[in-house]
């Protein structure tokens, strides 16, 4: 239901970026086929719809700081037109989602579970040490590369949706399927959202089929009932695990980083051979097999176990968007379904993996009367998020890396704003130029076409003037709380 138009790019961007087939579309956002000229290699274009702004420069800054293996290597951020776009590296593994429904897709095998799950977390723990949450950690956005390690994606959030107007609100942005309770009950999430949607995440990988599975309103207010069945044939650790990040307390919740630590030890367990030259963080090197253990899950919940393989996972198709909002929130998107009561108010759209484009205020979309149903029982909470971004006039990253080089300006002739540059960390292997297909690009949506413009090599300290001063690694995060 997504009415996002493919955006009319120049054949060559930024003079270096030759514009080929899209990849994909997010609710706010295109992801082309490019060819970098410079560098002679493929990469993944990303443009976004809402115009640039301080604040969206802002986000970007922040997430393009970031660098993390597991996370999406970017390589530069421009302007085209006074709007963003992101050059990051080209992915072309599909995603979770892709490999769970695909043709010979079903439950992964447990360490491929394990080591997607240990990628997530791992970035989530470098996430959130930042200050920052994604927000969306939901099977599409998490990307394989062409080596088969996994990826945090899409930080279309931190563009699409008004961050400021989302805090200022309390808005809470989600896809329904892996909301936390905290967020169904319209509460401010904190870093402990990412690690109730990871653990949904994996108990998808796991089991073929999703933890709450229904319309997302079902599926969003079920667990406020329950926790989520948890295999019994799992490895006890993971069971627990798995257990503990889904409690219901977010405080009951083991953080990203014990998240990843048990998780990497369940790995070398189940496959000790080949787990850590994939798994293990920079600086942190696993030599070989080492014992299991619940790890530092902090609480346990009453495990809920019997769960039997259920049918074939649902279609991608059947996403959908819950917004919670402690205010009457709006979606700019068109098919947005309004669920409002005095309380929190939730919103969908029908895709459901997404989170919603918000700004708080007065309905965009025209909901549908019949659907406007009480959307919890909890009263709205405008607690501030539990992870504080750091202030505006800060360096808002820099005590947070851990490791790589300091961000470097990125330029059309510098090479090393590159995951390359890192020295613990392999470069993300992209394509050779081959497929290419500028013809995809003349699609016009008549409100979002960018306008074509002789490539330049001029930039001008637009919004995301302050990127360009940072980027120097990999970003997947979404949204930062203020
Ligand atoms: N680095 C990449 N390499 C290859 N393909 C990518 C890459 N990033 C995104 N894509 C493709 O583009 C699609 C859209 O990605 P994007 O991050 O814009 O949106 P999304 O995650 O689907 O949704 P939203 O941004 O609305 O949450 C993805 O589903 C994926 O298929």
């Amino acid at each position: 239901m997504t009415t996002v138009g493919v955006p009319t790019l120049p054949a060559r961007l930024a003079g270096r970026y030759e514009i080929g087939r899209v990849l994909g579309r997010g609710v706010g956002s295109t992801v082309f086929l490019a060819h970098d000229t410079l560098l002679g290699r493929d990469t993944a274009l990303k443009t976004f719809r809402v115009e640039a702004d301080p604040r969206a420069g802002r986000e970007l800054s922040l997430l393009a700081k970031m660098d993390h293996p597991g996370l999406v290597p970017v390589y530069d951020v421009e302007e085209h037109d006074g709007r963003a776009f992101v050059v990051m590296a080209l992915l072309d593994g599909g995603s979770l989602a892709d490999r769970l429904a695909g043709p010979d897709g079903g439950p992964l095998p447990l360490p491929d579970a394990l080591r997607t799950g240990a990628a997530v977390a791992g970035a989530l723990e470098h996430v959130h040490r930042a200050g920052v949450l994604h927000r969306a950690v939901t099977p599409a956005n998490v990307l394989y590369d062409v080596d088969g390690r996994a990826h945090l994606s899409d930080f279309g959030v931190a563009l699409v949706a008004d961050a400021p107007r989302l805090t200022d609100t309390g808005l809470t942005v989600g896809a329904a399927p892996y909301l936390a309770p905290e967020q169904v009950r319209g509460e401010s999430p904190g870093p402990g959202a990412d690690v109730y949607a990871l653990a949904l995440v994996l108990l998808e990988a796991l089991t073929g089929r999703r933890a709450f599975p229904g319309d997302p309103l079902s599926a969003a207010q079920a667990r406020l009932d329950r926790g989520p069945a948890v295999p019994d044939d799992l490895p006890a650790d993971v069971a627990a695990l798995l257990t503990a990040m889904t409690a219901s307390d977010p405080d009951d919740r083991p953080d990203a980083a014990a998240a990843s630590g048990t998780l990497r030890r369940a790995l070398v367990a189940a496959e000790p051979a080949t787990a850590p030259a994939v798994l293990t963080t920079p600086g942190l090197l696993v030599a070989g097999p080492v014992a299991t253990s619940a790890g530092p899950v902090a609480v346990m919940r009453g495990a809920v176990t019997g769960h039997a393989p259920g049918p074939r996972p649902r279609a991608t198709g059947t996403r959908g968007v819950l917004v919670l909002a402690g205010l009457a929130a709006r979606a700019v998107l068109a098919g947005t379904v309004a669920i409002a009561s005095s309380g929190p108010v939730a919103e969908m759209t029908a895709d459901a993996d997404r989170p919603a484009v918000v700004a708080g205020g007065a309905a965009v979309g025209v909901p549908d009367p019949s659907l406007v149903v009480p959307a919890s029982p909890a009263p709205p909470v405008a607690a501030p998020p539990a992870t504080e971004a750091p202030d505006e006039d800060a360096a808002p990253v820099t005590t947070a890396r851990t490791q790589g080089p300091q961000p470097v300006r990125a330029t059309a002739s510098r090479p090393s704003a590159t995951r390359s540059s890192q020295p613990t960390a392999e470069p993300t292997r992209t394509r050779e130029p081959d497929d290419a297909d500028a013809d995809e690009t003349t699609r016009t949506d008549p409100d979002d076409a960018v306008q074509a413009a002789p490539a330049t090599r001029e930039r001008e300290r637009g919004p995301v003037g302050e990127v360009l001063d940072g980027v120097g690694g990999l970003v997947g995060g979404v949204l930062g709380t203020r």
